[in-house]
């Protein structure tokens, strides 16, 4: 399969490099189109595939476009891409917000898949949700979920709508998490420990309670009550944290990020 993607920034890159890396495309194959010079110079002198710097008639031989650019720089590429794309390409846009709909609108183009991946795509640990236009036959869908497949796992959202929330909880899920460790190692120093020991410890202990809330027979509830003894110090943590809403905080926050998704579709 021969393919480009239009914005190889974190996200287009972390697909490209996939794909090379499971050989599901040959980097004679591979069109990168950047806009900002400086990463087209860096891709360029690593040799990962064919770079330009702008969109061409060239796109029109490849069999898959991704769309890796910014949702508010969607209109722009949109008047470009719309003139050279050809009727069997199929589009892949994993842009936060723009639905299948106003895609295929401003490209006046039919075959449309929309997927939210999340960084961890980097390593091949990734989770994609993604959605299709019932323009696109079972084998082109199971030929796109293939190549997500190679930046990790990947799930189909039969009601397109879901990816926002797909968008708000896994998508945008990597931060929060960093956000959780940033605090965690920020308390750790404010108890007196260097930074790299802060790191250590709360890197660890994340890891250990990620892989028990997969093999341990118990549930979110039980795992937590098992770590918060009866007036020990896990319950004081708890009881702070609920008294200062980190509860409801962490769950109207991604509920905040799901609206913006849809206002991004605008
Ligand atoms: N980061 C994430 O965790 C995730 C991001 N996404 C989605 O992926 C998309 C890309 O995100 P991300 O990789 O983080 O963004 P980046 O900013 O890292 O990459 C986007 C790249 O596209 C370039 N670009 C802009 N306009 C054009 C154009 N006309 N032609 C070619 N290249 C262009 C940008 O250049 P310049 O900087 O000069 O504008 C930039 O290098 C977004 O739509 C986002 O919603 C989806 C899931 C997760
Ligand atoms: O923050 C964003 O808009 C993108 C989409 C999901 C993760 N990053």
């Amino acid at each position: 399969m021969k393919i480009a993607i239009v914005g190889c920034g974190n996200m287009g890159m972390a697909f490209a490099r996939s794909f090379i890396q499971y050989n599901l495309v040959k980097k004679e194959e591979l069109l990168l189109i950047e806009k900002s010079k400086e990463r087209s110079e860096t891709l360029k002198a690593s040799k990962e595939g064919i770079v330009v710097d702008t969109i061409n008639e060239q796109i029109g031989d490849y069999d898959l476009v991704i769309l890796s650019v910014k949702p508010q720089d969607f209109s722009m590429v949109a008047a470009e891409l719309r003139t050279v794309l050809k009727e069997p390409q199929i589009v892949l846009s994993i842009m936060a917000g723009i639905n299948i709909d106003r895609i295929q609108q401003e490209l006046a183009h039919k075959m449309v898949v929309r997927a939210m991946p999340n960084t961890p795509a980097m390593l091949g640990m990734g989770i994609t949700g993604f959605s299709a236009d019932e323009s696109i036959g079972f084998s082109k869908l199971q030929k796109i979920e293939n190549l997500i497949n190679a930046t990790g796992r990947s799930v189909y959202i039969e009601d397109e709508q879901m990816l926002d929330a797909v968008t708000a909880l896994s998508g945008s899920g990597p931060a929060y998490f960093y956000y959780v460790v940033k605090h965690m190692i920020e308390a750790g120093k404010q108890m007196g420990f260097e930074d790299s020991m802060a790191q250590l410890l709360v890197k660890q202990t994340m890891l250990g309670a990620y892989h028990l809330i997969n093999s341990a027979e118990m549930n979110i509830d039980e795992l937590i009550k098992a770590v918060a003894s009866k007036g020990g110090t896990t319950e004081a943590a708890l009881k702070t944290f609920g008294e200062s809403g980190v509860d409801t905080g962490l769950v109207a926050g991604i509920l905040n990020a799901e609206k913006r998704a849809k206002e991004l579709s605008k």
